[in-house]
């Protein structure tokens, strides 16, 4: 028999996305392979939560594709798309426990509540969340609900993890530290991983490469050295000259 694929054999993304949000048409094409995190940078207004929530499924494209390896999954809704997303505030179930969240990807899919928890064990222990599993999110700081929601994510066994702005709830003083940690589990994920930012810090710790989106297009894609080296817009050089944090 042949043995099973090794969870760490992800798959690339593919996305050709085209949206309408209001009055801003919002179109950007690129691929990202497991293991290289590309970063979405770009102004206010840009569309690049737009683009990870068309990717995600939680807005219809109005053209293009989205494909996971060889699947197609702009057809799938979310929940079939094995996306893994972190939004900006988290986005935890308020009424349930650390642990609870945590499971809550075990329990969808049919699971028993106790072999729902079971499988979220070794995620609390992993993020360093067991003495926190019987919280409620609003008992927790913005480092510590950073993480469960990143390991409510991973416990799905996602293909594909998007996180959008995870760093720009906390505070200052914990912002290095947790995109230190951060970047660790990205990498411990391996798969294909879009971290939308405004920050060339979180970008230069997280990322691989930059995606430049401005006004709804792309404007560049490249290293951060590339782009430093010869940046196409006036945006790009200003973003880069300002140390953002
Ligand atoms: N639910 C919505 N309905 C209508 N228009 C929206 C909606 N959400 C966003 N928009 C508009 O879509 C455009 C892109 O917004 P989006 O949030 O994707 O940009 P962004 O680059 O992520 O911005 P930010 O950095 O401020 O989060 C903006 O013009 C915004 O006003």
């Amino acid at each position: 028999m042949m043995p099973a694929e090794p969870s760490s054999a992800r798959p690339s993304l593919h996305a050709d996305v085209t949206v309408t949000r209001g009055e801003r048409r919002i179109a950007a094409a690129f691929d990202v392979v497991p293991g290289h995190p590309l970063a979405v940078i770009g102004p206010n207004g840009a569309g690049k939560s737009s683009v990870l929530a068309a990717i995600a499924g939680l807005v219809p494209l109005d053209a293009g594709e989205v494909r996971i390896g060889s699947r197609r999954v702009d057809g799938l809704p979310p929940e079939r798309r094995r996306i893994g997303v972190v939004f900006q505030d988290y986005v935890l179930f308020p009424h349930l426990s650390v642990r609870d969240n945590v499971a809550f990807a075990a329990r969808m899919r049919g699971g028993s509540r106790s072999a729902a928890r079971a499988v979220a064990e070794p995620w609390l222990a992993r993020y360093d969340l067991t003495a926190l599993a019987d919280r409620l999110p609003a008992e927790l700081s913005g480092g510590q609900a950073q993480r469960v929601a990143l390991a409510r994510a991973l416990a799905a066994d996602p293909d594909v993890l998007l996180l959008d702005e995870p760093m720009s709830a906390l505070d200052v003083e914990v912002r290095a530290d947790m995109r230190a940690e951060l970047a660790t589990h990205v990498r411990e994920f391996g798969g294909a991983t879009v971290l939308v930012t405004h920050s060339p810090a979180d970008a230069a710790a997280l990322a691989d490469s930059v995606l430049v989106l401005e006004r709804g297009l792309v404007t560049q894609r490249g290293t951060l050295a590339e782009l430093r080296a010869a940046p196409a817009t006036a945006y790009v050089e200003r973003m880069l000259a300002a140390s953002v944090e």
